[in-house]
């Protein structure tokens, strides 16, 4: 499996990091974060819909899904440069009481690791809130590394419809998924759960082959769920076809849920 090669350092130098899956190429500089925005919600998504939740959306995402909800986020300059003090105060002036988790969304976090690690430490060692990473998974090695930070991950297996990157790709970036989800699934004290989402063009066949992959993982008994989620407005799976994939995915996991972005049908951010 080819994988992108983080260079973590700790000096004053700027990090390059350069996919040559994908021709990425993100610059990160030493200290300084780019986030598109922030705010207080309700979790619309995942097996902790419902929990009120901070949301640190990071800016960057080089997979540009067909049915991505959050294009406004995809530019790496979008949003706003900060340094880390400086976004660790915004996490302060964003707490509220009875904030569940902090997500760390985007965009793509893992485009900037070393910033991402430093956030989640922040918040996970030093406000004891829980962690949640919200992840495309595009890069095993990266997602390795934040994982001591993070205490739940939302691993997400895009279907082929969902259009990222090149198709000659999409066997890499599935390697990749299915690699971060044994690295999840390894720690017992994480919670890692499997979203997939759905159009009215993914095929039972690639759900069925996608779903073998991921029952053949060694760690398999430590998931906690697996929510599909329709594309919303983009799209969208008709209810029979709603039901044809929960029958498929039920043939591997009693447990699943289809879980509609709840945030879009309330009208919340
Ligand atoms: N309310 C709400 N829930 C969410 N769950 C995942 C989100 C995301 O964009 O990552 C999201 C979001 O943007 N808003
Ligand atoms: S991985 Fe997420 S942020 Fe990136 S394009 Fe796809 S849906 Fe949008
Ligand atoms: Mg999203």
């Amino acid at each position: 499996m080819s994988v992108i090669n983080p260079k973590i350092n700790n000096d004053n130098s700027t990090d390059n990091y350069v996919d040559h899956n994908y021709g990425l190429s993100v610059t990160n500089k030493h200290n300084k974060v780019q986030l598109n925005e922030m705010f207080v919600s309700i979790e619309g998504e995942g097996i902790l819909a419902g929990t009120k939740t901070l949301f640190i959306r990071f800016s960057g995402c080089h997979l540009k899904c067909h049915w991505c909800d959050t294009k406004y986020s995809l530019s790496p300059t979008s949003g706003k440069s900060y340094t880390i003090s400086e976004a660790k105060y915004l996490i302060l002036q964003h707490l509220q009481p009875n904030i569940y988790k902090i997500n760390f969304t985007g965009g793509e976090p893992l485009l900037q690791t070393r910033s991402l690690i430093a956030l989640a430490d922040f918040v996970k060692n030093e406000l004891k809130i829980k962690t949640y990473l919200e992840s495309s998974c595009f890069d095993w090695k990266r997602f390795e590394l934040v994982l001591p930070y993070f205490d739940i991950c939302k691993v997400e297996f895009k279907t082929s419809d969902s259009k990222v990157i090149e198709p000659k790709s999409y066997e890499d970036l599935l390697q990749n998924e299915l690699s971060c989800l044994d690295i999840s699934l390894n720690r017992s004290d994480k919670i890692s759960f499997i979203k997939i989402v759905f159009t009215n063009s993914t095929t039972l066949n690639e759900v069925r082959d996608l779903l073998s992959r991921v029952f053949e993982r060694p760690n398999i008994s430590n998931l906690s769920g697996i929510t599909l989620q329709p594309s919303y407005q983009f799209d969208s799976p008709s209810t029979k076809q709603i039901l044809k994939i929960y029958d498929e995915v039920c043939s591997f996991y009693k447990d699943v849920r289809v879980i509609p972005q709840m945030h879009k049908l309330l009208g919340m951010s």
